[in-house]
């Protein structure tokens, strides 16, 4: 049983895995798929994996915010694959494990096109599970906080069922990710697959997109730019913050660990959105001014994770603080914007 009282067990075995895994002819001996690895968590997933000699790597992507840049530095390496795919289509290869992250993150690239957006979450999840079934293959979903929507718990447990408006603008990625979660344990009791199941609190570092509208990416580019830190409505909203490198780390022990989730993993320290504001014009440009401006709908006005099951589970909990983190974020957008630090 788990914590919310429902029964997650299941009596079917799961599929043989390709007989390759186990051959001691075969060189590389885990072949692993990351959907949404030319991304920002992705590729940071990517370069981690590469670094086991025992890994290949294929990474699926379309490119919608993701990028062929991300992955440069493993293009024509010979553990290495990459496939202009969406997600929305099946996809026929064979693999040991699937890292499911294709999805658009940011609110402003995820309400873009919500039809676009709901159909990667359900039909591309769809199609991910029916390759982990056909292969066998263990699969992971990066699920996200906002199935928690406008949390009435705080902070959030795994057990907490949610606060979410089903029609809003943000519902295309907060159901949908909640419908994502419901297939993943709809396979796992009905096939049989391996599943886990991550949710992700807001991450940051680099290789976020520049303009992509997310809160410290928008700060940090702001402070570079010498403009004004656009803090929403009304400021004293919290977001507790994790460090990209913290992230793929907890990805990974939970992949490879025996709980099938869902899991929390994020960073429980949290802050307001103005703390974030002085916090970055403290350490990037104390020249910078800060203004008050407009929020969007539905906008979640407290997060914060309860790690205690990533703890106990997963041995797992984040080591870089905001005030260490923010700082390893600015060398990558200095160099991206073209600002150089002046000495
Ligand atoms: N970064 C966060 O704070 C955060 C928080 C919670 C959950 N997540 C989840 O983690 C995952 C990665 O997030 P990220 O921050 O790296 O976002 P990102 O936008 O940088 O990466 C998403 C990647 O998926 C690709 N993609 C989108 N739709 C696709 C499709 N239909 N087919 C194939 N590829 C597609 C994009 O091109 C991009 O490379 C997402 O599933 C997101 O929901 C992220
Ligand atoms: O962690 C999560 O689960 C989710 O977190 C984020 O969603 P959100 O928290 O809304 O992220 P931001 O757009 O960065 O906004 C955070 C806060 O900053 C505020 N904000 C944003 C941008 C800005 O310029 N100024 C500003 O004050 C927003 O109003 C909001 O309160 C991610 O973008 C989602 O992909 C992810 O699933």
């Amino acid at each position: 049983m788990s914590a919310n009282g429902t029964d997650n067990s299941t009596s079917k075995k799961p599929p043989s895995p390709s007989p390759l895994r186990f051959s001691k002819f075969f060189q590389s001996n885990m072949r692993i798929l990351v959907t949404g690895g030319a991304g920002f968590i992705g590729s940071h997933l990517v370069d981690k994996l590469m670094e086991n000699e025992k890994n290949e790597v294929i990474v699926v992507d379309n490119y919608f915010t993701g990028t062929k840049d991300n992955l440069k530095k493993w293009i024509g390496h010979p553990r290495f694959e990459l496939i202009r795919h969406d997600v929305t289509e099946p996809l026929l290869i064979e693999v040991d494990q699937i890292y499911h992250l294709a999805c658009p993150a940011s609110p402003i690239f995820y309400k873009y096109n919500p039809v676009k957006t709901i159909k990667t979450n359900v039909i591309g999840t769809l199609n991910m599970l029916g390759l982990a079934k056909r292969v066998g293959a263990r699969i992971l979903l990066t699920s996200t906080s906002e199935v928690y929507g406008d949390p009435l718990e705080h902070p959030q447990t795994e057990s907490y069922w949610g606060n979410v408006n089903p029609i809003g603008v943000r519902s295309c990625y907060d159901e949908g990710k909640r419908v994502a979660e419901t297939l993943m344990f709809d396979y796992h009791r009905q096939h049989g697959i391996e599943i886990r199941i991550a949710r992700i609190f807001n991450t940051y570092g680099p290789r976020m997109n520049i303009d992509d509208g997310r809160v410290v990416s928008n700060f940090i580019a702001q402070a570079l730019r010498n403009e004004p830190l656009t803090v929403q409505l009304p400021g004293t909203q919290t977001r507790s913050f994790c460090y990209v490198s913290d992230m793929v780390d907890g990805l990974i022990r939970l992949m490879e660990g025996e709980n099938t989730g869902p899991i929390n993993i994020g960073n429980p320290g949290e802050f307001t959105m103005l703390e974030l504001a002085e916090s970055v014009k403290e350490l990037i440009n104390p020249e910078v001014k800060i203004s008050m401006v407009e929020n969007t709908p539905d906008d979640p006005r407290q997060r914060k994770p309860d790690i205690t099951k990533a703890k106990e589970v997963l041995g797992w909990e984040p080591k870089v603080k905001l005030r260490d983190g923010l700082p390893l974020m600015e060398g990558d957008f200095r160099q991206r914007l073209g600002v150089p630090k002046k000495n």
